[in-house]
C-alpha cells in the first residue's frame, strides 16, 4: 500500500512538536539500524536539517540530491516510507540508499561518494534547455567534498552560469576524522564560530564588572584577528569560485536553519552554499563519544575475526622487518589499517575519498624505491580504473593492491558489491590477480609479496566476512607461499569443480558432501597448466564457481582453455550473470546468486548431466 508523505504533516508544526518528533525519528532509526544493520551516525546528524529543508523546499517539485545517501534515512521517512522503512535494508526491502527506482523523492541513487553536484548540474542542465525553472540542490558532507568529484564540479559551477544551492554538512568526520587542507579549514571556521557562541556566554555572565570587561577587549581582539584569518578563507574558497558564501550555522537549530534555507532558495544571482556545523552522532550520547564505531551498525554478534583484521595484524608484524607505506581513501577501519596504524602511524597513509589519486601516488612511492600497499574496497577502487591501467599496469609498476569487500557485501547492495573486480583486471595485461582460499593463504600472499618482493603489480581479492580463527597463530604460522591451485578435495574425476577464492572456506561443507573433485582456484591469470592438463578430460563435467560477474570472469579462463584443447566436455559456470546483485544477507545472497548448492547437486545427479 502506498504511504502519504509525511513533509505536509511538519509544515503545520510548532519548534516543540519539531522537537518531539526528532526525538521520535532518532528512536524510529536506532531502532531499525540495530535490528536490520544500517547508517546510524551520520543520519543523526541530518535530523534536524531534513525537517527544516522540507519545510523550506518542496520535495515534489525541487530536485533535492543526497551525496552518498548513507544519510538520507530522514529523507525516505519524510517521503512516503515511515512504515515501510522498517524493511530498511532487508531482501526485497527499502535501499539504505536513495534509489530512483524506489522513490520519485530519490532524484538521483547513490552510494559512491562524489557524485551529487555533478548530478545536480545536470539536472540543470537538462531543465534549463527545456525552459523548465527548478531549485536544484545538491546535499554533501565534508567528506565527501574533498572527493576528485566534488572538487571537479564545483568547478564548473560559475562557468555555466549555474544556480544550483549547495548544503554542506561539516561534521569533521569522513567515517574517521577528516583529512587534507580543505577539511582543516572547515574545522577553523567551525572552532572560530564556536569561540564567537562561547563569547556571547562570557559577555552577558561577566560584563558588569571590570574583569569581565577586560576580557571582553581581550576577546575582541582576538575575534578581529580570527575573523580575518579564517573567515576571509572560507569565504575566498568558495566565492573565489563564484559560488555565494552563507553560514557557518548550527545544522541542528530549525528555527535558524529555516531562515538560511530561505536565504539560499532566494539567491537567484548564481551557485551558492550554505555550510552547516553538524555533529556526527547527533543526540545518542554514545554515538555522538564514537561517530566512527557507529557510522555503520551491524547486527551480527560473531566472534569472527574478519579479513580486514587479519589484513591488519599481517601488516603490523610484517612493519617490524619492512619499510613500507600503506595507502587508504578514507576507510581505515573498514581495510583493518587502523591495526597497523596503532603501532605505526607514520606507516598509513589516509588520502580521503581519492581512489584515483591514491593509485597514481602509489605507483610512483614505490618507484622512488618504497614498497607500497594500497588497501582499498572493490567496489571503490571502480573509481581508479584508468589509474591502475595508465599509471600501474601500463609501467608494470609492482605495487600490492589489497581488495578488500571483494564479492557480495550483503545489506550495502548492489552499489557496494565488488563483483566486478575479477572481469575489470583480468583484461589488463601486465598484473598478477590473487585469490586465497582462507584466511592463513591471504595473511601468506601478503607476507610472500613483501619477503620475496613483486615483479609486477599484483592485486589479492579476499571478501567482507571471517574465520573463527586465533590472530595470534595466523601470524605465528606465516610461510612463503607460491601460487598454484589446490586439490582441496579428490573424488570423482568425471565432476570437477574449480571454486574460486574464499568460497572454498565459506562452502567447505558443500564440497565435502558432493561426488566431485573440487579445485581452489588461487591465481585467476595465471591459470594452472599442470592441473588443467590432468583433470580437464573428454566426457566429463566441469563446474566453476567464483564471486564475481560471469562475465570477463575466470570462467572465461577455463572456457578459452577448453576451446583450445578440443575437449568435449560440459561446462556449466556459476556466478553473477548479466545482472546487478540487490541487497540481502551475504549468505543468502550467495546462495541465490553465486553458488546455488541445490543446482550444483542437480547438475552432479541428474542422469542428463554429461552433454
Ligand atoms: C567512492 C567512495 N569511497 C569511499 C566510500 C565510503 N564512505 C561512505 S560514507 C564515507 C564518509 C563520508 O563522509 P561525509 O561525506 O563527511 O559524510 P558523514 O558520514 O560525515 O555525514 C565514506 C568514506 C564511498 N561511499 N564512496
Ligand atoms: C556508505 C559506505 O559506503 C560505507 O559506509 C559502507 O557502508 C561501509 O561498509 P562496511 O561495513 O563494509 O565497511
Ligand atoms: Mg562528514
Amino acid at each position: 500500500m502506498k504511504e502519504k508523505p509525511l513533509y505536509y504533516a511538519i509544515r503545520k508544526m510548532n519548534y516543540e512538536q519539531l522537537d518531539r518528533f526528532a526525538n521520535r525519528i532518532r528512536k524510529y532509526i536506532y531502532e531499525t539500524v540495530k535490528k536490520n544493520t544500517g547508517h546510524l551516525s551520520s543520519n543523526l546528524g541530518t535530523v534536524e536539517l531534513t525537517l527544516a529543508l522540507y519545510r523550506v523546499f518542496d520535495p515534489e517539485k525541487d530536485i533535492i540530491i543526497w551525496d552518498t545517501s548513507h544519510q538520507a534515512y530522514i529523507h525516505k521517512l519524510l517521503t512516503g516510507r515511515w512504515h515501510s522503512f522498517s524493511t530498511l535494508r532487508q531482501r526485497h526491502g527499502i535501499s539504505g540508499f536513495t534509489n530512483i527506482n524506489e522513490s520519485k523523492y530519490d532524484y538521483f541513487g547513490a552510494g559512491h561518494a562524489g557524485t551529487s553536484v555533478a548530478a545536480a548540474l545536470g539536472y540543470e542542465l537538462g531543465f534549463r534547455s527545456q525552459n523548465i525553472n527548478k531549485n536544484v540542490i545538491a546535499i554533501f558532507g565534508d567528506g565527501a567534498m574533498t572527493s576528485g568529484m566534488i572538487l571537479e564540479s564545483l568547478n564548473q559551477l560559475k562557468s555555466i552560469n549555474s544556480k544550483i544551492k549547495i548544503i554542506l554538512l561539516n561534521n569533521e568526520m569522513s567515517i574517521s576524522p577528516n583529512v587534507g587542507a580543505l577539511a582543516k579549514m572547515l574545522n577553523k571556521i567551525r572552532i572560530s564560530t564556536d569561540y564567537f557562541s562561547l563569547k556571547e556566554k562570557i559577555k552577558v555572565s561577566l560584563e558588569s564588572t571590570d574583569v569581565g570587561q577586560d576580557i571582553e577587549n581581550a576577546l575582541k581582539k582576538v575575534k578581529d584577528g580570527i575573523k580575518h584569518t579564517v573567515y576571509n578563507n572560507a569565504l575566498g574558497v568558495f566565492e573565489d569560485m563564484g559560488i555565494k558564501y552563507y553560514g557557518p550555522v548550527d545544522g541542528h537549530n530549525i528555527k535558524e536553519l529555516e531562515k538560511y534555507l530561505e536565504f539560499i532558495k532566494n539567491y537567484k544571482d548564481g551557485p551558492c552554499i550554505l555550510h552547516l556545523k553538524t555533529i556526527k552522532g547527533k543526540g545518542l550520547d554514545f554515538a555522538e563519544k564514537n561517530p566512527t564505531k557507529f557510522h555503520g551498525v551491524n547486527n551480527k554478534k560473531t566472534t569472527s575475526t574478519s579479513y580486514s583484521k587479519v589484513v591488519g595484524y599481517t601488516l603490523k608484524n610484517i612493519a617490524s622487518k619492512h619499510n613500507f607505506i600503506a595507502y587508504t581513501a578514507a576507510m581505515e577501519e573498514g581495510t583493518g589499517l587502523n591495526i597497523l596504524k596503532e603501532k605505526y602511524p607514520e606507516k598509513v597513509i589516509d588520502f580521503g575519498i581519492t581512489e584515483p589519486s591514491i593509485v597514481t601516488a602509489a605507483g610512483a612511492t614505490r618507484l622512488a624505491g618504497l614498497f607500497t600497499v594500497v588497501d582499498i574496497y572493490s567496489t571503490f577502487m571502480q573509481r581508479a580504473f584508468d589509474s591502475i591501467i595508465h599509471d600501474i599496469a601500463l609501467q608494470k609498476i609492482p605495487v600490492l593492491f589489497l581488495l578488500d569487500r571483494a564479492g557480495i557485501v550483503g545489506e550495502d547492495g548492489p552499489t557496494h558489491h565488488g563483483v566486478f573486480d575479477i572481469s575489470y583486471l583480468r583484461l589488463i595485461p601486465n598484473i598478477e590477480i590473487l585469490t586465497p582460499l582462507n584466511a592463513q593463504d591471504l595473511a601468506n600472499m601478503i607476507f610472500t609479496s613483501f619477503e620475496k618482493d613483486l615483479n609486477k603489480p599484483t592485486f589479492i581479492r579476499f571478501p567482507r566476512g571471517g574465520e573463527y580463527l586465533n590472530v595470534d597463530e595466523i601470524i605465528a604460522n606465516l610461510k612463503i607461499v607460491d601460487y598454484s591451485w589446490k586439490i582441496i578435495k579428490r573424488g570423482n574425476d568425471k565432476n570437477i569443480i574449480f571454486v574460486v577464492g574464499q568460497l572454498v572456506e565459506e562452502y567447505k561443507k558443500l564440497w565435502e558432501e558432493l561426488d566431485a573433485t573440487i579445485i581452489g582456484v588461487r591465481n585467476i591469470k595465471n591459470i594452472d597448466e599442470h592441473i588443467l592438463q590432468l583433470y580437464l578430460k573428454d566426457n566429463i563435467n566441469v563446474i566453476t564457481i567464483e564471486e564475481n560477474s560471469l562475465k570477463g570472469g575466470f570462467n572465461e579462463e577455463i572456457k578459452s582453455y577448453i576451446l583450445k584443447k578440443k575437449i568435449k566436455c560440459s561446462l556449466h559456470t556459476f556466478g553473477i550473470k548479466d545482472e546487478f546483485v540487490p541487497q540481502g544477507t551475504r549468505k543468502e545472497l550467495l546462495n541465490e546468486f553465486v553458488v546455488k548448492p541445490d543446482e550444483i547437486k542437480k547438475l552432479l545427479y541428474s542422469t542428463e548431466k554429461i552433454k
